[in-house]
């Protein structure tokens, strides 16, 4: 037997970082979860007991912290790109650095109508996610994303036509309730190196929030024929939206919420038309995925 493949890291580092603008006396925070995992010439310390190729996940976690205060954690995939290409120009034997970055919401507080300077509220569990992968010799891939934005909409939302035959129970429905929680990601070109994604540094924030509002925007204005068919729309916004995207990727748990039956009592209404009082269902949910490329 070989190695096939192999990589090794440190998983769920919690760092946090405080700008303060001396002049306005204005701060603003970041907090992320970091996943950074390498790859390379390593099958030696699995095969051989060989520590000497390992750079302890001890020292992954220093240096996912010292990146942090040294260079800039936003936007999320510059540091991300930074920390990723550090390894590779660090360690000549380490071939490819995957570097996952998930961002907390801390939004900035409005009080009396007016921004906070330094306070701030968990308004969701949403997550902005960068995965960085610095490849040696062959630049740094960088895909961006948005999790854990869950939605509903109560009407706008049907499922007819689909095939039936004798393993089909499920009715068909003009209007039903459609809640999802969104994971989406785009997929950027390639970068050259670090440079790159410097300068590229203002696409991402324009991305994330072109995504954001478009994921929204779709979701509540489609007439939804299906999950299907309204996140192949929402991917072919994104792109027309975001040129330096070519894929675009949604995975989208369908999570039902069921009709009930009252009419045993007193012949209560509350199906079709008259349906008000449902049940949300924990599991199954559907789950319905594509990619949609660049043509
Ligand atoms: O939007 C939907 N897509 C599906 O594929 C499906 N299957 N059951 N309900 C469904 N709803």
């Amino acid at each position: 037997p070989f190695v096939s493949s192999a990589r090794y890291g440190k998983d769920n580092v919690r760092v946090y970082k405080v700008h303060r603008d001396q002049a306005t006396g204005v701060q603003t925070v970041y907090e992320m979860t970091v996943c950074c995992l390498l790859e390379g010439d390593i099958a030696s310390s699995y095969t051989h007991a060989d520590n000497s190729v390992v750079v302890a996940t001890d020292s992954i976690k220093n240096t996912i912290y010292i990146t942090a205060k040294q260079s800039t954690v936003h936007p999320p995939e510059v540091y991300a790109a930074t920390l990723s290409s550090h390894f590779i120009e660090k360690y000549g034997h380490i071939h490819a650095a995957h570097v996952k970055v998930v961002t907390h919401r801390w939004t900035r507080m409005d009080i009396d109508g007016t921004p906070h300077p330094h306070s701030f509220l968990r308004d969701g569990e949403e997550k902005r996610t960068v995965e960085a992968t610095a490849h040696r010799g062959e630049g740094i891939a960088v895909d961006s994303g948005i999790q854990g934005l869950t939605v509903l909409k109560s009407t706008g939302s049907a499922f007819h036509g689909f095939l039936r035959d004798e393993y089909t129970t499920l009715p068909e429905t003009w209007d039903r309730i459609l809640s999802t929680d969104v994971d989406s990601t785009w997929k950027w070109a390639r970068f050259a190196d670090v440079q790159a994604v410097e300068k590229a540094a203002p696409q991402f924030d324009q991305a994330w929030e072109a995504a954001r509002k478009i994921t929204l925007k779709q979701f509540a204005e489609d007439n939804s024929a299906s999950v299907q068919a309204t996140m192949y729309k929402m991917c072919e916004n994104i792109l027309e939206a975001v040129p330096g995207v070519n894929h675009v990727e949604y995975s989208l748990p369908n999570k039902h919420y069921f009709e009930l039956d009252l009419s045993w009592h007193k012949g209560i209404k509350n199906t079709g038309k008259d349906a008000e009082v449902y049940v949300p269902q924990s599991g199954p949910n559907g789950l319905i995925k594509c990619e949609v490329s660049r043509g």
